[in-house]
């Protein structure tokens, strides 16, 4: 089956995610506050319009259930996972508000969400976009998953409810997406299930530049030509 195939491939891809500074640096606790407040700049715009694309997608299907699942998705991410927000602006100090306030679409989170529009807007099948959104809850599952099995958390570790928040509440979700994907392989070409693999690599590829973009600051470097 196309997602238990795309599980088991981008499984070295996860570890390395899992070993990169972003995670290890929550994982001992000691992360650099300004690399947390980086990440929640551009993860609240990101989820922003994660929920706007679950809205493009409902023209894509003719599946009631489907469509009840997109609009429960916004419902959601309207939230914008802000339980697991607020305890990382909790364990650097500082209110969530005032951290989001001044967003930004550094360049890893900005060529993300473009992958998401590009496969919503130029290609009809809903499996297209989905393929390219499913990494998304995919990987902080995984992540969140060998944390708790690989480490301790002591009750007041500062990270400990932002793993916690990842390995309950994704699972749902995770499964429509692949279910998605999977029906639609089986009416689908070889070369058009070639994409759908192409934009979930390309999307778990994404996931680790998100993190590391957090972890290095990133920025755009063309001084004084944008806002
Ligand atoms: C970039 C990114 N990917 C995945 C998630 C989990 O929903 C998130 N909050 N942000």
């Amino acid at each position: 089956m196309l997602s238990e195939i795309l599980k088991k491939e981008t499984e070295p891809m996860i570890e390395a995610i899992y070993s990169d500074a972003f995670i290890q640096g929550l994982i001992r606790g000691d992360i650099d506050d300004a690399a947390v407040a980086h990440y929640l700049r551009a993860d609240s715009l990101y989820l922003d319009e994660f929920a706007k694309l679950y809205a493009l997608l409902i023209s894509k299907t003719e599946s009631k259930e489907t469509v009840r699942f997109l609009m429960g998705q916004m419902a959601f991410l309207m939230d914008g996972e802000s339980e697991a927000h607020e305890v990382l602006a909790h364990a650097i100090n500082r209110s969530y508000a005032d951290i989001i306030k001044d967003g930004e679409w550094y360049p890893s989170a900005d060529h993300y969400i473009k992958h998401m529009y590009f496969n919503a807007f130029t290609r009809e099948h809903i499996a297209y976009a989905i393929s390219a959104m499913a990494p998304c809850p995919y990987v902080y599952r995984r992540i969140a998953d060998m944390a708790l099995a690989r480490h301790t958390f002591e009750t007041d570790h500062p990270y400990r409810k932002w793993f916690e928040f990842y390995v309950n509440d994704m699972d749902d979700t995770i499964n429509v997406m692949f279910d998605i994907m999977d029906d639609a392989a089986r009416s689908m070409t070889e070369k058009e299930i070639d994409v759908l693999k192409k934009n979930y690599i390309e999307s778990t590829e994404h996931e680790r530049r998100f993190f590391n973009m957090a972890a290095t600051k990133e920025e755009w470097t063309g001084v004084g030509t944008h806002a």
